[in-house]
């Protein structure tokens, strides 16, 4: 609609030209033959200024019509096409693989396509393209109507602003290279920004006195780009306006080349007609110039959007089987290597080690060590550079990868605490159920956080966070036993639970962990965990160091054997007695 409803208004300016050319005209010759005294003859001028003056009116009521419907168009173009970007980009990030998250080339691609997520630069792009077609219509149209008259001054006219556009569409280029260049300083410069004005980050802000630091290194960068971009403001202006000096010149001259034309043929209504034609033409080639000038920089930032949107998506597959309800057999990894993706690093050596069914293993290890990546591996994040990880004896790229997500109930370290409602943060542990109150309920129950929400006045339907009204901040361990429900609310035949404890009180925790095979209804467990107090309920505890499996076995067996396990649990429990005592 809006691009038929520009394209008909596009052939307004040429008419116009026209009838006003007409109308001057008739109305010379009327007054022409008025004062010859012929009373007919003058009726009959009379009726042609009147033809052509009802013609005018028309002509000025559509053009109305045509811009007030353009107008409504071009803002729904504008809503629907941000809306729609938007959404492709999300829909996008939901695809990607976290290996495209944590690599900071694709992290950058991924931050240029979200400059573009107003979807203000495709708007642009889009309206543009119409814009440049309408006007070069009207500049036709128009050309036409000059043409007939003198193709000479026609032409003067229409080269005129030919070199000040090429200026212009060298500067849009720059500009790009500019813009693409600073991706990585853009990220910077919003990462300053983000510390210094959320909740999060306030508090080490404030007491380390970081704003003044945080500001000056903003400062540094942005007046640095402030500097780069004046220069090429100062430059396109300089070069096109000198370029567009050019142009004014050439249409002057045109028109006293007009001028004297009509002062010898006496055709008043054609140097009507030319006047305002030379004014249409220069703001026609000028809406060109910049149309074109601005599509073409427009069109390089697009190519942001696409590069994004055509990453390649959900590289780690999966098979047709589904997957087990219960496991009969367990996990297995079987001599697992991981090197990240880009680096060189071995993180994980051939690393095997079996999980019975039903049971629950501890992963205990330096920081560093490997243990997340460990998981990031079983919850096929990752793929292994080389080895084979099995459930229930089938590798596990042979399981649907959605069925596989779907049977493991994750919780990793840093597990987000969502500004949302009580509901949605354990419920989103099984988004399908998210309405059922009775399974919220002994999700929150398993987790420990029911009396937190017996607590908070609204119960399950209290707002949790800062970012909203009414948000009600928790503490650290409350937050962790919100998620801890999260990982519960699954129901899931595998449960992994990175780091579960860090915040949680030592009666919380001997509460949940004491319980845990109850708790997770049989599931086979993973337990990261610093704290033996956790860690020694396991059923087999894994010691990895430096990317290796040290020691295995029960809490008993591993304080038997001396090793590792024995000297940092002997560490951690003469922390906590008295000398005396120990
Ligand atoms: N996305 C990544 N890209 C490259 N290297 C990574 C990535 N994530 C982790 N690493 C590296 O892999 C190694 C193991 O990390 P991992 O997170 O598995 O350790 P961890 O044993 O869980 O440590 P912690 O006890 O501190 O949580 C570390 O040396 C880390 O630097």
């Amino acid at each position: 609609g809006y691009v038929a409803v520009t394209m008909v208004s596009a052939a307004v300016p040429g008419a116009q030209v026209a009838l006003t050319a007409g109308a001057v005209q008739a109305v010379v010759n009327a007054v022409g033959v008025g004062a010859g005294g012929a009373g007919g003859a003058g009726g009959a001028g009379g009726g042609a200024v009147l033809a052509v003056g009802l013609g005018l009116l028309g002509l000025t009521a559509l053009a109305h019509v045509l811009s007030t419907v353009g107008e409504y168009l071009d803002t729904m173009l504008r809503l629907e096409l941000s809306a729609k970007v938007s959404e492709l980009i999300m829909t996008k990030g939901i695809r990607l693989d976290l290996q495209q998250y944590e690599d900071s080339e694709a992290y950058d691609q991924l931050q240029r396509a979200f400059q573009e997520s107003n979807g203000g630069r495709v708007y642009q792009l889009m309206s543009q393209l119409v814009g440049s077609v309408r006007d070069t219509v009207t500049l036709l149209s128009v050309s036409a109507v000059l043409f007939a008259w003198s193709p000479w001054i026609a032409l003067l006219v229409l080269v005129s602003p030919v070199p000040s556009m090429l200026a212009h569409v060298w500067y849009g280029k720059r500009t790009f290279e500019v813009e693409f260049a600073r991706t990585a300083d853009r990220r910077r410069l919003f990462y300053y920004q983000f510390l210094t004005t959320t909740d999060h980050s306030y508090k080490e802000v404030r007491l380390f006195g970081l704003g003044p630091h945080l500001l000056e290194r903003y400062r540094g960068l942005i007046r640095h780009f402030l500097r780069v971009d004046r220069g090429l403001a100062r430059g396109e202006s300089l070069l096109a306006g000198s370029l567009g000096l050019l142009s004014a010149v050439a249409a002057a001259g045109a028109l006293i080349w007009a001028m004297l034309t009509t002062a010898g043929n006496g055709q008043v209504g054609e140097l009507a007609g030319f006047l305002q034609a030379v004014g249409v033409v220069q703001a026609s080639a000028l809406g060109v110039l910049l149309g074109v000038s601005g599509m073409y920089e427009n069109a390089l930032f697009i190519g942001n959007l696409f590069s994004f949107l055509n990453l390649p998506e959900r590289r780690i597959r999966g098979g047709d089987l589904p997957f087990p309800e219960r496991l009969r057999e367990g996990i297995e990894f079987r001599d697992v290597s991981f090197v990240y993706p880009g680096t060189s690093v071995t993180v994980l050596d051939r690393v095997s080690f079996v999980i019975p069914a039903g049971r629950c293993a501890a992963f205990v290890g330096p920081n560093g060590a490997g243990k997340t990546t460990i998981v990031k591996l079983l919850t096929r994040l990752y793929e292994p550079t080389s080895g084979q990880i099995l459930i229930d004896g089938v590798p596990v790229e042979r399981y649907d990868l959605d069925d596989l997500h779907r049977h493991m109930g994750v919780i990793f370290q840093d597990f987000i605490k969502y500004d949302m409602t009580v509901r949605h943060n354990i419920g989103f542990g099984q988004v399908e159920a998210l309405h059922d109150d009775e399974r919220i309920g002994q999700a929150a129950a398993r987790g420990g956080a029911d009396a937190i929400v017996d607590a908070l006045p609204g119960g399950y339907e209290a707002m949790l966070g800062r970012h909203f009204e009414d948000g009600k901040q928790l503490s650290g361990g409350q937050w962790q036993k919100i998620a801890l429900s999260r990982a519960f609310m699954r129901q899931a035949p595998i449960v992994v639970l990175d780091e579960p404890t860090a915040a949680i009180d030592a009666e919380a925790e001997s509460e949940v962990f004491g319980r845990l095979r109850e708790i997770s209804q049989g599931a086979t467990a993973l337990l990261i965990a610093h704290r033996f107090s956790t860690v020694r309920i396991a059923d087999k505890i894994l010691v990895i160091e430096g990317g290796r499996l040290t020691e295995e076995g029960s809490h008993e067996e591993l304080l038997r054997l001396d090793g590792t396990y024995a000297r940092l649990f002997h560490l951690q429990a003469a922390g906590y007695v008295t000398e005396p005592a120990a």
